[in-house]
Parts: structure tokens; sequence; C-alpha cells
């Protein structure tokens, strides 16, 4: 339990004007403060009806007030919450009577969650999940915080320090017996096969790192091809919003333009990328070094073919791009050659096959991720400390002829770094960076 003497408060909820507005407060002073300004305290995890005034008795809103004595409240300590009519000046003036208290003042960004995880109520992993969680804006994100927020991920990574822990005291164990004469390594033959499976069931998370960075960063889609072959015109159509310049002028577009789409509850990042073609312009030479870097790190590479122009059927398609004709309006599919090495026939004019063209990157997208659990690392973080781990038990399991202390450290190094994890140890430097991302309130 930590020994703060700070009580702090904040506005957890939304902007303003509100309907209501909560202020949440947490620390040793919460409920003599609350009591302060409001009376009798409520039944602990009861809202009551209360009138709020300041210390020297002018009125200041009538408020659901609910109080959470530590150590079963959010944070681990003494905890309350006022829900007041969530209009500026009610919400500034209640902040400012609470700021008047001793050992009283304005919560720091994710200061509240700093407390739960100091106080054992969060491990790092769980933290990390509920940023993630406030940040969702698709309906995978949600379900891939919630699955991290909830402990499932925490649960996984605790079960094989566990196995880690247990296969270390089965050797000890070993150790300890082998002055009684040769004991045949039938212990230790099981320690290893459990320590092989293991050691399988992390590289499997290093490998699902992908998966999840797809779901939480976004599913990275270049739209590619010459000029005026209809990039920005297809970004547009997609996004449904006037988003990139569109012109009759090849070469239009220079900068990456970037949007956002929610596919079936997928977060998909669109990338429009200046035409490539040979020129002398400074300008849009920079825009095409641009678009090859942006093609090189998408994981999807849409290659745009105007298939109303005669020339673009001499246009060769990037290895691994999956060709889309466009300007179907323009022209008679059944007569046209063009069309014959793309995938999907577009037109941005009159959103012909455009709901196609959704599905088909809906499904790359649940190709990419589709793995069942979504218990899986969506960090680098977790793959770092993991593969870390994995390099560990590679060398216990591969160099037998090493002395069984030895490999037996070599358990205890590869569980050490799944105490990283979850954050067991080694936290300090890691605290600042994951609580920053947290807003004030939380
Ligand atoms: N009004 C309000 N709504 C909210 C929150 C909040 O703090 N206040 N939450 C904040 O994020 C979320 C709910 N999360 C919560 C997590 C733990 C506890 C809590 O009191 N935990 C105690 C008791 C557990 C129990 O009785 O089962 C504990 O862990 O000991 C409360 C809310 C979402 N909605
Ligand atoms: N009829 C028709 N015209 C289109 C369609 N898509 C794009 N165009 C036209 O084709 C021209 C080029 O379109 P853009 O979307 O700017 O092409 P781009 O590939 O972004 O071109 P750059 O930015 O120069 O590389 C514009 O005049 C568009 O109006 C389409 O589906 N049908
Ligand atoms: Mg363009």
């Amino acid at each position: 339990m930590s020994t703060r003497t700070e009580t702090i408060f904040a506005l957890a909820s939304g902007a303003l004007p509100a309907g209501v507005a909560v202020i949440r407060i947490s620390g040793p002073a919460s409920l003599s403060m609350v009591q302060a300004l409001v009376g009798e305290l409520p039944v602990p995890r009861h809202a009551a009806l209360r009138t709020v005034c300041q210390p020297d008795g002018q009125f200041l809103d009538r408020a659901l007030v609910l109080i959470f004595p530590g150590p079963n409240s959010f944070t681990g300590e003494d905890c309350a919450e006022l829900h007041l009519h969530g209009g500026k000046a009610v919400v500034h003036a209640v902040l400012k009577s609470l700021a008047g208290f001793d050992n009283a003042r304005l919560a720091e960004a994710g200061e509240f969650s700093r407390r739960a995880f100091e106080n054992g109520k969060m491990d790092l992993v769980e933290v990390e999940g509920l940023a993630d969680l406030l940040a969702a804006e698709t309906e995978m994100q949600r379900r891939l915080a919630s699955e991290q927020a909830g402990g499932n991920l925490s649960a996984m990574y605790d079960t094989w320090r566990e196995k880690l822990i247990f296969a270390r005291s089965m050797l000890e164990a070993e150790l300890d017996f082998s002055d009684e004469g040769d004991i045949p390594g039938s212990v230790s033959d099981r320690v290893w096969q459990d320590v092989a499976v293991l050691k399988e069931q992390i590289d499997q998370a290093v490998a699902n790192l992908r998966a999840g960075e797809i779901i939480r960063d976004g599913f990275k889609v270049a739209l590619a091809g010459p000029p005026n072959a209809g990039k920005s015109s297809l970004l547009n159509a997609l996004a449904q919003r006037d988003v990139a310049i569109v012109t009759p002028v090849a070469g239009t577009t220079r900068d990456i333009i970037r949007c956002e789409l929610d596919i079936d509850g997928y977060k998909v990042e669109l990338f429009d990328t200046a035409g490539l073609r040979d020129t002398e312009d400074p300008v849009e030479q920079e825009g095409i070094r641009r678009a090859h870097r942006t093609i090189h790190q998408a994981d999807l590479v849409l290659q745009l073919v105007d298939l109303s122009n005669a020339s673009a059927e001499a246009e060769t398609l990037v290895p691994g791009a999956v060709g889309i004709g466009t300007k179907i309006d323009l022209v008679d599919l059944r007569h046209d050659t063009g069309s014959m090495r793309c995938a999907f026939g577009v037109s941005s004019l009159t959103g012909e096959g455009l709901e196609a063209l959704r599905r088909f990157l809906v499904d790359e997208v649940r190709r990419s991720t589709n793995l069942g659990s979504l218990a899986i690392p969506s960090r680098l973080r977790h793959a770092e400390r993991l593969k870390a781990a994995s390099y560990f038990l590679n060398d216990a399991l591969n160099e037998r002829l090493k002395p069984l202390e030895l490999r037996a450290e070599d358990l205890r190094l590869a569980s050490t770094e799944l105490a990283r994890v979850t954050g067991r140890i080694d936290t300090e430097t890691l605290l600042g960076k994951i609580f920053s991302e947290f807003c004030v309130g939380k």
C-alpha cells in the first residue's frame, strides 16, 4: 500500500459543457474533503444526492456523490466521486474549492492509474490496455484493448513465468539429489520438454505482434500508380470526404496524404502518393521518393491502372501489388485488355466496384490478423522482452553440455524478462512513458 500524503482530484469526464461532469478524488483526505463539501457521507459505493457547498457555506450544486473507501477502490486509496451538473462554471467552482484543502491538488495525466498500479490494482500490461481502451476508435481496437485491460494477456505472461519458476525448482531439486549417485535424468527430461513447449508459445506470441499492431495501429494500404491513374479520387471516394486535391493535371499529388477508415471495425490507414514517373521537377522528385518509401512500408499496395488510357497497358505491376482498374465508367470492360491484370475495376465517379474493394480490404486485414484469440501483444515492448526470454530458453535447451546450474540460471533470466513485461521489476523508466499517454482524470 502506498503511503502517499497528497490527495489528487480532476475532472474525469469529457469536455464541458456536458450533461453530467464527474470529478474524481483519490488519497487520504478524499473522504474528509467530500464530507466538508456535502455533509453526511453516503453509504460506501452507493450514490446519494447531496448539496455541495463551499466551506464558507456558499451553494455550489446539487450532485450525486459516491465514496469508495480504500483499498476497495480503483486506485486502492480512499476515493470519491462528485457527479455534478456539467457546466463550466459549476465544475470550476468545485475544483477551486477542492484545491483549497491542505495537501490536495489537481492530478497529473494518468496519475489515478499510476496509483492503481503502485497499489497493485493493475499491472503494467493492464495499464497499457486501459490506455488503448481509452484511445480505441474501432470495434476491433476496443476488443483487443479490453482483452489486455481485463487481464487476459497478463494472465498468459504470468502463467509462463510460473511455469519457468516451477521448471527451475525441479532442476534445483535434481541438483540437490545428484550427490546421491547417478539418477537417470528422467525428471530433467520432462522439464526440458515443458520448456521447449513454452519456448514455442513465446515464439508464437512474438510472431503474433504484427497482427496485434495491425489491429491497434491500423492496416496500412498504399495507393500507387502513375500520375492521373485516379489515386487521389479513389482515396476521396473511399473516405467519403474531399481529402486530397484532384485535378486533370498529371503530377497533382506530391506529399503523402493519409486518411483513416473504419472498415467492419478494423482501422485501415490509406496513403495517397505522388504518381510515379521520371521527372525533372525537384518537388515532384521528392514526392516520388516519399511515395516509394510509403509503398515499401505498406501492408498492402494497390496499384491503380487507368483503364480509359490505352498506354496504361504497357505499365508493369510492382511485385506484390494488387492491380486495380480505375475509371471503369469510361470503358467497356468486355472489350478492355488492360482490365485483365486487375483484381477489381472501380469508378470513383459512379462508386461502382467500391463496395467490392472495401470487402477485399477487410478480407486482407482479417487474413493478416486471424488468430482466434485477441490475447496477443500489440506493442513492441512486449515482443522485445519475449524475444529476450526466448533467447535464454534457447540457450538453456541447446547447450546441453553446460552444467545444469547454468542452464537453470538461463531459465531464471528468461522468467525475469517475462516479469519485466507485466512490470513486476524494472518499471521506473517505463512508468513515465506509459502514464504520459493518459489524459488528466484517468
Ligand atoms: N463512475 C465511474 N465509472 C467508471 C469508473 C469509475 O472510476 N467511476 N471506472 C474507472 O476506470 C470504470 C470502472 N472501473 C472500476 C474499477 C474498479 C473499481 C473498484 O471499486 N474496485 C475495487 C472493488 C472491486 C469490486 O467490488 O469488485 C477493488 O478493486 O478493490 C471501480 C471502478 C468505468 N466506469
Ligand atoms: N471519369 C472518371 N474520371 C476519373 C475517375 N477517377 C479519377 N478521374 C479523373 O482523372 C483525373 C486524375 O485523377 P486524380 O485522382 O487526381 O489522379 P492521381 O492518380 O491522384 O494523379 P496524380 O496525383 O497526378 O498522381 C482527374 O481529372 C479525375 O477527375 C473515375 O473514376 N472516372
Ligand atoms: Mg493525386
